[in-house]
């Protein structure tokens, strides 16, 4: 991330203190969280359908057109580009970490579209992988666990201060994590030393934790205060 030492991108992350998404800003990014729910619903008809190979490419030739389409509009890269356009436009910012993450984002296809929010002193969060993240024989990719993780535990840190760097990440599978069916997980702050948090989370299908993780993250040297619970309009 080249913006990295920027405070603009950590005031703009929020934790909802509500377990429901909230609605979209405005009905373009509604409309961005359409095209990412058809897309993944694209994605998932092709992993498990047993479509004949005419029809396979022919729908890659409608989706290259369309494609096409969007692509033909003023291209804009990045979550800080995107705020830099709107400031400029003098129009609001959606929350654009939870729109564009690729661990959480609603408006990003490859996301599994995660929730996280906040009670009280620990995160929360809801997400339900698919077909798509399939590890293991009908179970979670280790690699998209260690994802989850490191999103909620960033995002957690928002508790205490600014979001800093992942510098370590130590995970511990307990047992295969199931698909297609509502994770939970559940982050808080161990302790803070200097620049660096001591976080930890655990990953929960029904009523087995199936992984947890210790995750140390490094606060930039210029680092923020604690968020407020509440939605800050000035930061906005
Ligand atoms: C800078 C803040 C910016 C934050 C991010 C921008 C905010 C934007 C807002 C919202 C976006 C949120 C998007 C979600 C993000 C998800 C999380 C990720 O994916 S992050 C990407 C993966 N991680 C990396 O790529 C890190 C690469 N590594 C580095 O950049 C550096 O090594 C860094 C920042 C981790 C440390 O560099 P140093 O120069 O600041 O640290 P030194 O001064 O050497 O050490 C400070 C203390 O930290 C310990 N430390 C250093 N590195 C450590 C490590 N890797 N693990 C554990 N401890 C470490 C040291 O031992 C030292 O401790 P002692 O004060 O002596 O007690």
């Amino acid at each position: 991330m080249s913006n990295h030492h920027s405070p603009v991108d950590d005031h703009q992350v929020r934790i909802s203190d509500s377990p429901e998404i909230p609605p979209a800003i405005n009905d373009n990014w509604q409309a961005r969280r359409e095209l990412a729910d058809a897309l993944r619903r694209l994605n998932m008809a092709m992993l498990t359908a047993d479509a004949p190979t005419g029809q396979l490419r022919a729908v890659a030739a409608v989706v290259h057109t369309e494609a096409a389409r969007i692509e033909a509009n003023e291209r804009v890269y990045g979550r800080k580009a995107l705020s830099n356009l709107y400031t400029s436009r003098q129009q609001q910012n959606p929350d654009l970490l939870h729109e564009m993450s690729p661990a959480s984002g609603w408006s990003n296809a490859v996301a599994p579209g995660m929730h996280i929010w906040r009670e009280g002193e620990r995160v929360h969060a809801r997400v339900t992988p698919d077909w798509s993240h399939e590890g293991p024989f009908g179970h979670l990719h280790g690699g998209v666990i260690a994802l989850l993780f490191d999103h909620v535990l960033s995002i957690g840190q928002r508790m205490v201060g600014s979001i800093g760097h992942t510098g370590t990440l130590t995970i511990r599978y307990h047992r295969p994590t199931p698909i297609n069916k509502p994770l939970r997980m559940v982050a808080d702050v161990k302790r803070i030393e200097g620049r660096k948090k001591f976080m930890a989370a655990e990953l929960w299908a029904d009523n087995a934790c199936t992984a947890s993780c210790e995750g140390i993250f490094i606060a930039s040297r210029n680092a923020l205060p604690p968020a407020s619970p509440e939605p800050d309009k000035a930061d906005t």
